[in-house]
């Protein structure tokens, strides 16, 4: 493969994406200024109160509205239409040229801002429909014209789909661009998973008894060890898998408030879930492909289960095939490590 950068690559694309191209390219340049002013605040500046709740009632931090400002302002300068955020009720109307939608996760990973672990900005661009600007963000995933994130770890990297599979690029300081870094394939197999563990006792009988089953390694149902990642950055772990495989779950569980897990459809789990499909990979909600759900209000909660497709599909077995869980029943005896 020959190196090249983001923007050849963007130049590259017919015509009619000229609106997505220059929205990505406009994102890229607050990306890189939201990774300077991360690189210049001390940890006590990044994680300090912003003094109020965002729309899903997280507490918001100074780098959320920052970044959420750099990225607002980044849309209007591409043109974009209509406009969403984590940080912001509703979707707003930027009276832009252009007929596109897009949806941020200004900072993804918050809770990791003043430990100095990868955080990121997760995009979706959609076509602007006519009428209110919520209306925009209600459709389907697979309407998506492109999804992104850009990741603020020991590289500033973006991976990018514009529909014709995903590439990495990561920005050279030399260079002052971002530079083709390698076209990820997501192998269908693997031995490694994602999951907050700590939700152990909250969990339905069917992830448990996935992990359960994970864990057991060579002597168990897998008959393989399995070696367990959890960075608690949506951005990170899923440019971990788009590297080296893997799955990762954030099911629905039983906590006030999680029934359907912690991550928002329509900014984090659909541009990840077409990230990760145009990898060779899978994202569904434990059954569903998550490109079919049609979002039914801004920030819904969906459950998201991603990465190597062969085990995206074994977990979707765990999920609808309860007579699976209830022939297994005895096992519930000595459900794993986390039991003990
Ligand atoms: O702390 P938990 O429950 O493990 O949740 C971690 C998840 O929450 C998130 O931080 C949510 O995203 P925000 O930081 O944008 O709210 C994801 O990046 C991550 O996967
Ligand atoms: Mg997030
Ligand atoms: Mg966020």
């Amino acid at each position: 493969m020959s190196a090249s950068t983001l923007d050849a690559y963007l130049n590259s694309q017919s015509p009619d994406l000229g609106p997505v191209v220059e929205t990505v390219r406009s994102l890229a340049g607050a990306a890189a200024a939201t990774r300077a002013l991360i690189a210049q605040s001390s940890a006590s500046v990044m994680s300090s109160a912003a003094g109020s709740l965002n729309a899903d009632g997280d507490f918001q931090r100074f780098l959320d509205v920052s970044a959420d400002e750099a990225f607002l302002a980044a849309a209007r300068r591409a043109g974009v239409r209509h406009y969403c955020s984590e940080e912001i009720d509703s979707a707003v109307d930027l009276n832009g040229t252009s007929a596109i939608a897009l949806a941020v996760d200004p900072l993804d990973g918050s809770s990791n801002i003043d430990t100095n672990v990868s955080i990121g900005t997760i995009f979706s661009i959609l076509p602007a429909l006519a009428g209110e600007p919520a209306g925009s963000f209600l459709q389907f995933g697979r309407r998506q014209l492109g999804a992104g994130f850009f990741i603020y770890g020991p590289q500033l990297a973006l991976a990018l789909t514009l529909g014709g599979g995903t590439r990495i690029f990561v920005h050279s300081p030399r260079l002052g661009t971002f530079v083709e870094s390698v076209r990820p394939s997501i192998a269908e197999k693997t031995d490694e998973f994602a999951i907050n563990a700590s939700n152990y006792r909250h969990w339905d009988d069917s992830v448990r008894l996935y992990v359960d089953d994970c864990l057991k390694g060579t002597t168990g149902p897998r008959e393989k060890d399995f070696n367990m990642r959890w960075i608690a950055s949506l951005v990170a772990d899923a440019y971990r898998i788009l590297i080296r495989g893997g799955v990762f779950l954030y099911p629905g569980d039983s906590r006030r408030g999680y029934a359907n897990g912690r991550l928002r459809l329509v900014y984090e789990a659909n541009p990840i879930a077409m990230i990760i499909e145009q990898a060779g990979g899978s994202a569904t909600d434990g059954t569903t492909a998550i490109l079919d759900l049609v979002p039914t209000s801004l920030h819904q909660r969906t459950p998201l289960v991603f990465g190597a497709a062969r085990e995206v599909a074994r977990i979707a077995r765990y999920h609808a095939e309860p007579s699976v869980i209830a022939g297994r029943s005895p096992l519930f005896g000595h459900r794993g490590l986390f039991r003990a």
